[in-house]
């Protein structure tokens, strides 16, 4: 069943997701678009119910006050004007601004509460199907939420025309290739393409010191391998991305400049020339989870913790060596264990081990030592702008300094980083 939409228009608020959140957890889907929506990027949309006009401080563009297009105003459902400033005032009171919406969404607007997982599955899978027809579709699954689910939603719509290339570039954690493998390609049967680029990758990074010079090697190491698998295979006309809905919004919108470039496969030379397929473009995170899991994905992968693109190669600080990258991968799946035990994984946000590239002297075997540290951070955040330090109980901070200095070969301290965001940053690199 096709789904009844809702569609903000952003005449500069900056809180057009929040509305977007509001009205999909009454059960409506919402996409958000610019005021100026033409005649023809409307008559795209199906199922249009009523259209929400959501002003705000960004409503003067170099210099103009902006305005909804004819279009928008004449599209012939209701129209609801909000602002959060002056003239149409908007609910501070969530109880009364949720009452305003349902008022608007079921009484106005006659929507029905139709959006869930199961209907945007079937939709996409069908949108999917219609899209790629007998086509070929490739996809860089990297096991991240995102990627992962894309690789799902593709699996169930046109399975055997997939195939997804899982790069192992030697960054990450313990146990993750194995089990990118494992899942898609035993358990849900996929095409995959596994590729062992560790010593590519770690051969062009040895000596590098410089944060940004080892990001801009992974990145382009990255764009490299994947190109070499995309040639070797034939006939491949789609590129499938986990885009998803805030790497859209944060890319910027009409009135707001760009938060951050949107990242993905970017950069492949133009002859790969691939028509883009992106099913999780209009989901939240936590719907791209939600979704995830409707599909059968393992709960370690849809509740996996954010992970930096040069995975653990900006936690082994300074110039990378095997052997203090080691260090790295396995005291951090030494923390998450001992995190788990305790009852802090899906409690704290981001939790992982850092290993900077100096060496104290410490005892070992009534010996004298000379080893690195290993530094714990674990951190709460909301919007990843600022964070909190996880007040770790004592005892477990203990369990994990006995068991990574006896467990991990040329580690001799434990060091907890009880920096906030600021002033430091969340990642050490
Ligand atoms: N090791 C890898 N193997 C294959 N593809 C990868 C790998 N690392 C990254 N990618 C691809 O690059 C995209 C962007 O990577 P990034 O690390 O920025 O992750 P992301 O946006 O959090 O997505 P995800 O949740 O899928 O990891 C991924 O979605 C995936 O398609």
């Amino acid at each position: 069943m096709e789904q009844d939409k809702i569609l903000i228009i952003d005449m500069g608020s900056t809180r057009n997701t929040y509305i977007a959140r509001e009205i999909r957890e009454l059960g409506v889907f919402t996409e958000i678009h610019a005021h100026d929506m033409t005649r023809e990027e409307l008559s795209k949309i199906t199922n249009i119910k009523g259209i929400i006009l959501n002003g705000g401080e960004n409503r003067v563009v170099d210099g103009v006050q902006i305005r909804a297009s004819e279009a928008l105003l004449n599209a012939g459902v209701p129209v609801l004007s909000v602002d959060h400033e002056g003239s149409a005032p908007w609910p501070q009171e969530e109880e009364a601004r949720i009452d305003k919406l349902q008022s608007f969404v079921f009484n106005t607007c006659k929507a029905e509460a139709n959006w869930n997982m199961d209907n945007f599955i079937a939709e996409q899978v069908a949108q999917l199907r219609a899209q790629v027809g007998d086509g070929k579709v490739l996809l860089a699954l990297s096991g991240g939420v995102d990627s992962s689910v894309v690789a799902a939603l593709l699996i169930k719509a046109i399975g055997p025309q997939l195939t997804c290339v899982h790069v192992n570039h030697g960054l990450l954690r313990k146990g993750e290739p194995e089990e990118v493998v494992h899942v898609f390609r035993e358990e849900m049967g996929a095409n995959l393409i596994y590729v062992d680029a560790v010593d590519r990758f770690l051969d062009k990074l040895a000596g590098v010191a410089d944060p940004e010079k080892k990001r801009m090697i992974i990145g382009a190491e990255f764009i490299r391998v994947f190109e070499d698998e995309a040639r070797s295979l034939k006939d491949v006309k789609f590129l499938a991305q986990g885009t998803i809905y805030p790497d859209i919004i944060e890319s910027g919108t009409k009135t707001v400049k760009a938060v951050k470039s949107h990242h993905n496969v970017g950069g492949l030379p133009e002859d790969l020339d691939f028509e883009l397929v992106e099913p999780l473009k209009m989901l939240f995170k936590d719907e791209v989870r939600e979704c995830g899991l409707a599909l059968g994905l393992p709960r370690s992968m849809v509740f996996r913790q954010p992970f930096p693109g040069p995975g653990l190669g900006v936690r082994c600080i300074g110039a990378i060596t095997r052997d203090r990258l080691e260090a790295v991968r396995e005291s951090d799946a030494i923390l998450r264990e001992e995190f788990a035990k305790a009852g802090l994984e899906g409690k704290v946000w981001q939790y992982f081990t850092v290993v900077p590239d100096v060496k104290s002297v410490g005892v070992r075997d009534h010996k004298r030592s000379f080893e690195w540290p290993v530094v714990l951070r674990a951190v709460n955040t909301v919007d990843a702008m600022t964070a909190t330090v996880e007040r770790v109980p004592y005892e477990v901070l203990e369990i994990i300094t006995h068991r990574i200095t006896h467990e991990v070969a040329g580690v001799n301290r434990v060091l907890y980083d009880l920096t906030p965001k600021p002033a430091g940053t969340i990642e050490w690199e």
